[in-house]
């Protein structure tokens, strides 16, 4: 562990009398097209209001500014909530990973030695795409490779369709040339990869933050007791359950593949397990259900097979969970919540259950512990268990009743929220939900921000990547794209770059109105700091504002 430094006060600092309050709109960036532009589009009368009248500048929120491998990857929920609490850049899960593969480290290390020596079946089970934020196919192909390789014999491969971080109908582009990789690998007769059960990510496997255990239980019904409908292939599963139910694949309904009306790929006592995501939000559900004993009461499991089980990184850096993982995580080390607490300030965070560990454990580096139990609050308001379209304004006037309530108590020093509504509204791809969650989002920053002036404190709006700026795909000339006469949905987050505000009612000059430009959001824990009255440590990005 390294020691944490010793932050200073800030001389010429004014001691505001109301708290900083930081505001995440997840999923809400600056778009490029106006068409489909659900936060542009929307009235938004506070924020276009506050747009005018206070500091604001765009942040990078996507690609290196946050740690992944290119600047062609969309920025997201964890590399974007790490940024902010780390303060500075770590490479992420995404990158960590394909260094491994390509050092080898990968295939070295204990986990990986120990799945391909078991006597039984090799399952991977994992999303099945190049979206980036939760997997990569392209891991899954170099272990299946080494696999073959290394002499394993019997692989079964249970793959969910994204639709949620690739084009929202586009899993046959991934499972079409997967089945014909399995096929050539296949071919020479010592080795039996197939693909054995699936499903949409939203449908099964994939849930987080216990906000819905039934989808967890679809998985494992599925994956581990073969109970489902069965098809002879992924591609026909797909294919029949998209014409049938005309789902977005992220919502395809559970299948299972069978031959002989008997499913080839049951999770059994002696097989081996690899969950080849390394985003740990959505994986430590289905990990628990392998790894938990007799206590487990989430759902009825009918049947627990002894596996080794391994992940591809570890999820949850304080609980040590999986035992065994591939991949090491990022140590992500004295973040903002340490440095806070060290200084003795108190800090209170607040989301519904879809993003609740976005401002508590991502935003703390991957771990579900706090630093101190007595200087830090975090509550949780249920989200509805509804397609988000269906309740477009979330729960932001719920976070908001509890927000007014603590703002007033001025019991904290700085107080962290996540609005789900950008992102979450924003992944169904219905523009017109977009608008209306983003009209309510901004009604409920209206409230806020009449708090805030009135005990004098200072609001952030702040974003951790694009979602709800861009509800339609584009050709690359700019046009929309259009799909049975219609704008064709776009259901994944965006390159955009993201707004910071600082609304500051009792400013006292400190610090120069203009703020810096070109900056990422890991720029941010500095910035929170110095509005605390505190300087930053030296190993944090620079902050946003030049204090004079
Ligand atoms: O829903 C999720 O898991 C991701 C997209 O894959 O979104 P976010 O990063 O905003 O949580
Ligand atoms: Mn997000
Ligand atoms: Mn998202």
């Amino acid at each position: 562990m390294k020691e944490l430094e010793t932050l200073k006060k800030l001389p010429s600092w004014k001691k505001r009398s109301g708290p900083v309050l930081f505001v995440v709109m997840d999923g809400v960036g600056y778009g490029k097209y106006k068409e489909g532009d659900a936060v542009a589009n929307a009235v938004m009368e506070t924020f276009a209001e506050l747009s005018k009248s206070s500091p604001l500048v765009s942040l990078k929120a996507h690609g290196l500014a946050v740690g992944l491998p290119s600047d062609d990857d969309m920025g997201n929920s964890e590399v974007g909530h790490n940024a902010f609490g780390a303060g500075r850049i770590f490479a992420q899960g995404a990158k960590l990973v394909n260094q491994s593969l390509e050092d080898g480290t990968l295939f070295t290390g204990n986990a990986w030695k120990q799945a391909i020596a078991t006597e039984g079946t090799l399952h991977f089970i994992g999303l099945l795409s190049d979206g980036g934020v939760h997997s990569n196919i392209a891991h899954l192909r170099a272990m299946l490779t080494q696999a073959k390789k290394d002499g394993v014999k019997r692989v079964r491969v249970h793959a969910l369709l994204d639709g949620r971080d690739v084009p929202a109908t586009s899993a046959l582009e991934y499972f079409e040339p997967f089945e014909q990789f399995l096929a050539d690998l296949n071919a020479d007769g010592t080795f039996d990869a197939k693909i054995a059960s699936g499903g949409g990510r939203m449908h099964m496997t994939m849930d987080r933050y216990n906000a819905d255990w039934p989808m967890v239980e679809r998985g494992w019904r599925a994956h581990v007791l073969g109970e489902g409908r069965q098809f002879s292939s992924a591609v026909e599963a797909i294919k029949t359950l998209r014409d049938e139910t005309q789902a977005l694949d992220q919502d395809i309904p559970a299948f299972v593949i069978a031959e002989n009306a008997k499913p080839i790929g049951t999770i059994e006592d002696g097989d081996a397990v690899i969950l080849f995501n390394y985003r740990g939000d959505r994986a430590l559900e289905i990990t628990a259900a392998f790894e938990s004993g007799s206590e487990f009461a989430h759902f009825d499991r009918v049947r627990v097979p002894k596996v080794f089980y391994a992940g591809m990184m570890e999820y949850d850096g304080d609980l040590h969970v999986p035992k065994n993982y591939l991949v090491s995580p990022p140590s992500i080390d004295r973040t903002l919540a340490e440095h806070l607490c060290k200084l003795g300030l108190k800090q209170f965070s607040i989301s519904e259950t879809q993003k609740f560990g976005h401002i508590t454990y991502f935003f703390n580096g991957n771990k579900s512990g706090k630093f101190d139990e007595n200087l830090e609050t975090y509550v949780e308001i249920k989200s509805d268990n509804v397609p988000f379209e269906q309740r477009p304004a979330m729960k932001c006037a719920e976070i908001t009743d509890e927000l007014l309530k603590v703002i007033d108590s001025k019991e904290y020093d700085l107080i962290k929220v996540n609005f789900p509504n950008g992102d979450m509204v924003g992944h169904t791809g219905s523009y017109q939900a977009a608008v209306c969650s983003m009209e309510a989002m901004d009604l409920n920053i209206g409230r806020l921000k009449k708090a805030i002036e009135a005990v004098g404190g200072i609001m952030i709006l702040t974003a951790d990547h694009g979602n709800a700026d861009e509800m339609y795909e584009h050709k690359k000339d700019g046009s929309v794209q259009m799909e049975n006469g219609k704008p064709k949905a776009k259901t994944s987050h965006t390159l955009n770059p993201v707004p910071f505000l600082i609304y500051d009612p009792q400013y006292q000059g400190e610090y120069a109105l203009q703020l810096k430009e070109g900056l990422g959001i890991s720029s941010i824990a500095s910035t929170l700091l110095n509005l605390l009255g505190y300087e930053a440590p030296s190993y944090y990005d620079a902050s946003i504002i030049q204090l004079k």
